[in-house]
């Protein structure tokens, strides 16, 4: 079956992310895909809606941030636009305050990771607000950092703002953070579609022997298990994970259980919780890992 996209536009309070929006928009009317919009707003009134056509499916997030206040509303909301629409994407309008890790996390629910294609992390900079970021408050620029480091695609917007070697030192700069991802100037947060096209933020899980880079980028990958592991087996191999492992999530069925546990993993603390029912054998991973494929021969081990 094929996986519904997710572009995820995150970026600062005022970058552009709707102006963003508005074009991506229009492109895919155009291309005829069918797509839908969820929107999160920290306000209790919705202010950018007007940027989504009628036909196009909406879904808001009013007064919280998906990323933690309101993690719960956002899996269902997305459950309930999988549900009802056959989409070709979904495109997330995060709020200026997402930390981009929270907000993955938030939209890979084990119930439904394996339906959705995380096509990448789009994040709009004020080019202004990031020569001054210095006088911003510290968690403020910190997240402003965060939200760079772990984008797919950066926009360096209101480039009509800036001089050609502000341009310059802003590009290095974000380039000396996350020299993976595509860096670009715009204004009005015009940039070639085709960029968008070719993002693919889920690492695709490499052939044995494949070279690995250093890569920092977040990655995701969804492991499905066939049947029931052993939970010692299983607590053996979290000891083994590496730092840089940051979530995991899921179902895992222990062979002494007849449901399976929702078993939560943050920053190496493992939490289990007992079901009462079937679940999808789903297990989410986010980290910064260049190369899934050990990890996944490691999961199929634990199933023998
Ligand atoms: N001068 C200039 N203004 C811009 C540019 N891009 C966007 N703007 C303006 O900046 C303001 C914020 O743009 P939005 O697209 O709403 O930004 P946003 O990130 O969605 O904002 P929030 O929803 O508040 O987080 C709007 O008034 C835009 O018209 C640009 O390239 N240059």
């Amino acid at each position: 079956m094929k996986k519904t996209e997710v572009y995820i536009l995150s970026g600062f309070l005022g970058t552009g992310k709707t102006t963003l929006l508005k074009q991506i928009l229009q492109h895919e009317k155009n291309s005829g895909r069918n797509i839908a919009v969820m929107m999160n707003e920290l306000g209790r009134v919705s202010i950018d809606s007007d940027a989504v056509d009628k036909d196009v499916p909406l879904k808001e997030l009013l007064g919280g941030c998906i990323c933690c206040t309101i993690q719960d509303k956002l899996e269902s909301q997305l459950q309930g636009l999988l549900f009802d629409h056959e989409l070709d994407a979904i495109y997330i309008e995060t709020t200026g305050a997402a930390h981009p890790v929270e907000v993955l996390d938030a939209v890979l629910s084990p119930l439904f990771a394996d339906k959705l294609e995380i096509k990448g992390i789009i994040t709009t900079v004020d080019g202004q607000q990031w020569l001054n970021r210095q006088s911003l408050n510290p968690q403020v620029h910190q997240l402003l950092l965060e939200q760079v480091k772990h984008a797919d695609l950066i926009i360096v917007n209101k480039s009509d703002l800036l001089n050609e070697s502000e341009q310059a030192k802003i590009s290095i700069d974000i380039q000396g953070l996350n020299s993976q991802a595509k860096c670009i100037l715009s204004t009005y947060s015009k940039v070639p579609i085709k960029l968008l096209e070719g993002l693919a933020h889920t690492q695709k899980v490499k052939s044995a022997g494949a070279h690995v880079q250093a890569d920092l980028r977040l990655s995701t990958f969804v492991h499905q298990f066939q049947g029931a592991v052993s939970q010692k087996d299983f607590e053996g191999f979290l000891r083994s994970l590496p730092d840089s492992i940051y979530r995991i999530k899921g179902y895992v069925l222990f062979d002494h259980s007849q449901y399976p546990d929702l078993f939560q993993y943050s920053y190496g603390m493992p939490l289990y919780m007992k079901e009462y029912m079937k679940m999808p054998l789903n297990l989410v991973f986010i980290g910064q890992v260049t190369d899934w494929i050990q990890l996944e021969q490691q999961l199929k081990k634990l199933e023998k």
